[in-house]
């Protein structure tokens, strides 16, 4: 495997009883690339993260992570390699306070010592837009806040790999422009991102490369600008028939 791929998947599958919803899908994430991923409400994409990220075993495929096998690995441990993620539904511990909700990943996943962690989280508290709720209970904050916790709290373990599942929803302009301000520096500093995304302005802003889901299947990969020409991408993600 090229020493550019730091994550391979290979024939993914992924099956609810009966329903097969990640369907024999393949594709590798360039080290400090940002992977869009497109599709469908219900095309499987967060069950895509679900298999990357261990929440869920995966029905057969091939997961690896710089070059080494991810499929028997724990969610923690996966975690401890580098792998990052928010979910839809930000999952703050409530009764901890914003700045606590960090030092838990920063000094379990990242392993960092107590006073790195606490220099290290106040930097991400400041870039996240948070350092004035640092004391505040997570439980108390606004929804805007709590998805600026949740992807705070993601970077609190300093992932190698980010995934980041929908965060742009309910933003306004300003705030989305910040937030693909954000993760234009966080690639700079040689994070790779996959980004699920509805907001297509805000990640065509800043993907390197597309891939759309439909009904599990991968049906386009490339440039966002190549994929959004693509006329099944067209039809199936915008209702646009040719
Ligand atoms: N734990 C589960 N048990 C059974 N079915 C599930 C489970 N999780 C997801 N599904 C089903 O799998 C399909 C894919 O869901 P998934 O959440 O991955 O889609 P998605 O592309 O992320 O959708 P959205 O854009 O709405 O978030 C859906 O039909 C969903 O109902």
């Amino acid at each position: 495997m090229s020493d550019q791929v730091l994550l391979s998947a290979r024939g993914l599958t992924k099956r609810f009883g009966a329903v097969t919803v990640v369907d024999d899908v393949t594709f590798d994430v360039a080290r400090g690339e940002v992977l869009g991923i497109l599709g469908p409400n219900g095309a499987g994409k967060t069950t895509l993260f679900n298999l990357i990220s261990g929440d869920h075993a995966a029905n057969g495929g091939e997961l690896s992570l710089d070059g080494s096998h991810l499929q028997a690995e724990p969610p923690f441990k996966r975690c401890q390699r580098g792998i990052g993620r928010t979910y839809q539904v930000p999952q703050p511990f409530g009764d901890m306070t914003a700045f606590e909700n960090l030092m838990v990943p920063a000094m379990l996943s990242a392993k960092m010592k107590e006073a790195e962690a606490s220099d290290y989280c106040a930097g991400i508290l400041a870039d996240c837009g948070l350092l004035a709720r640092a004391n505040t209970l997570a439980g108390g904050l606004t929804l805007l806040d709590r998805k600026r916790l949740e992807l705070a709290r993601a970077l609190a373990g300093k992932p190698k790999l980010l995934l980041l599942d929908e965060i742009a929803g309910g933003l306004t302009d300003a705030e989305g422009a910040e937030l693909v301000e954000l993760i234009r520096r966080l690639r700079d500093r040689g994070v790779t991102i996959i980004w699920i995304e509805h907001v297509l302005h805000a990640l065509m802003a800043v993907a390197d490369r597309v891939l759309v889901l439909n009904f599990g299947v991968k049906i386009a990969e490339g440039t966002p600008d190549t994929v959004m020409q693509d006329p099944e991408v067209q039809r199936v993600y915008m209702g646009i028939e040719a």
